[in-house]
């Protein structure tokens, strides 16, 4: 590596041999990266002096002993190591982001729900102000469960920076486009991709096209892994190579500046005299990335039935019970339908895990209406759901032969902690009042005889 270039105000590394557009192939590989020739120490972790007086400095993502198949940890060599990113904290508020337990009294979190997508305002909001929780589950506290949030964002922000020592964040956007400019290297974001930004990572979010609009999930749990694939074998739903992680990518401005902390729920910001996105080389397996949704290969039933959501899993967060997921992502693309004598759309179903969906475009098959682009619907455990009364009646009356499912792309958050509705999700966002009556028409069609109707 030579040359730089130059994006974001931030140096970056020169392309390397198979990577795209600054990004390096692979999930949870051990990079490395450089931004400047010769800033990586080679062959040791910490010299007596790094190259251009840099410092050595470790983020841990991981407990020091965890198994080594699960041990993440990146070696930063940067300007000023991140305890002069920092001053004497003032606690804030940003009264939008709520964390767990948030359990508002006055807010009843039992039934189906549904919203339509958050509109804009005129407010100009960044991605600190910009978000708005929607459910809580779990506790932050004890690094369990979860938040699921609805982001806006019309302003970049500047000389401002933050991080979460709450959890990761898996990014989900339904419109505009966003640029994470990080400790380790900047991500650009588009519906129809995700990103996944580490706990503890330095950033700055600028928009590159606006008004963004999307939907996170805060994971305060063990971190996003792939789903082990059974007999599935060693290919299909999300491949490794598809996952992509930044090049090194640094800036040295003198600027006053803050940086904003997430811990335990509340919000702090401290005074800085420079950018803390100063990383010019590092190597390690802890790091952000982003994926592209599109290149999901659903694998699902070929011959009859309706199998478990679970083989749309794109990332799954485990809880510590085997096959109980603190999170599960799972996606709703396109696909063929060609199971004979089936009823295709989802089964009428209770589930023990809580259900969050969110649709990024297009029409969901179990709701033809009204889960809209930007909407979401919340299915909490054990509450009844499945088809509306028109889904119902066209799948059980359709000829069968094979169907392309077109022009859909729908995700769910399934929790096992019960989520709990903000008292924005209930009073602010636009709530479906008749969601419920989306049942309604469901009739009667027992009359004791035999015969299918
Ligand atoms: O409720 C939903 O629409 C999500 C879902 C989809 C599916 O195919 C099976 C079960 C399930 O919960
Ligand atoms: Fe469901």
């Amino acid at each position: 590596m030579t040359d730089q270039t130059r994006m974001s105000g931030l140096v970056r590394a020169a392309t390397p041999m198979g990577t795209t557009e600054g990004y390096m192939p692979g999930f949870g590989n051990d990079f490395e990266t450089e931004a400047l020739p010769g800033a990586l120490p080679q062959g040791m972790n910490s010299p007596q002096k790094v190259n251009y007086g840099l410092y050595g400095e470790q983020l841990s993502g991981t407990a020091f002993t965890a198994p080594s198949h699960q041990n993440e940890r990146t070696w930063c060599y940067r300007i000023r190591p991140s305890v002069k990113h920092q001053g004497r904290y003032e606690r804030i508020d940003l009264p939008y982001w709520k964390s767990a337990p948030h359990i508002p009294q006055d807010v009843t979190s039992l039934g189906q729900y549904r919203w339509d997508a958050v509109p804009h305002s005129d407010d100009s909001l960044t991605w600190l102000t910009g978000m708005r929780t929607m459910t809580t589950a779990g506790d932050v506290n004890t690094a369990a469960g979860m938040a699921a949030h609805i982001y806006l964002v019309t302003q970049s922000m500047q000389d401002e920076y933050f991080y979460s020592a709450d959890g990761e964040l898996l990014v989900v956007p339904q419109e505009g486009r966003l640029r994470f400019a990080t400790e380790l290297g900047i991500i650009d974001i588009a519906p129809q991709e995700i990103a996944i930004i580490p706990r503890g990572l330095v950033y700055r979010v600028e928009v590159i096209e606006g008004p963004a609009r999307g939907f996170v999930c805060e994971n305060y749990g063990q971190k996003f892994d792939l789903p082990g694939r059974g007999p599935i074998g060693a290919n299909c739903m999300a491949n490794r190579r598809d996952f992509k992680t930044p090049v090194a990518a640094f800036e040295d401005r003198e600027v006053p500046s803050t940086i904003t902390v997430k811990w335990c729920g509340q919000f702090h910001r401290s005074e800085i005299p420079q950018s803390p996105l100063d990383v010019v080389a590092w190597h390690g397996n802890y790091a952000p990335c982003k994926y592209d949704l599109k290149t999901y290969c659903p694998v699902g039933a070929i011959l009859f039935d309706h199998p478990d959501p679970s083989i749309f899993t794109v990332l799954t967060a485990p809880s510590g019970v085997e096959g109980t997921a603190n999170i599960d992502f799972v996606l709703f693309r396109e696909r063929w339908m060609v199971m004979e004598d089936t009823f295709r759309p989802p089964w009428y179903h209770r589930n023990v895990m809580s259900e969050l969906m969110g649709n990024i475009y297009g029409q969901y098959d179990a709701k033809p209406q009204g889960f809209v682009p930007g909407g979401m619907s919340l299915h909490n455990c054990m509450l009844p759901h499945g088809p509306d009364r028109d889904a119902f009646e066209k799948a059980s009356n359709a000829d069968l032969g094979p169907d392309k499912l077109d022009n859909t792309m729908s995700f769910m958050f399934e929790t096992r902690f019960p989520q709990h509705l903000t008292e924005f999700a209930a009073r602010e966002a636009p709530l479906q009042d008749d969601y419920v009556d989306c049942w309604d028409g469901l009739e009667k069609h027992f009359d004791g005889t035999p015969g299918r109707k």
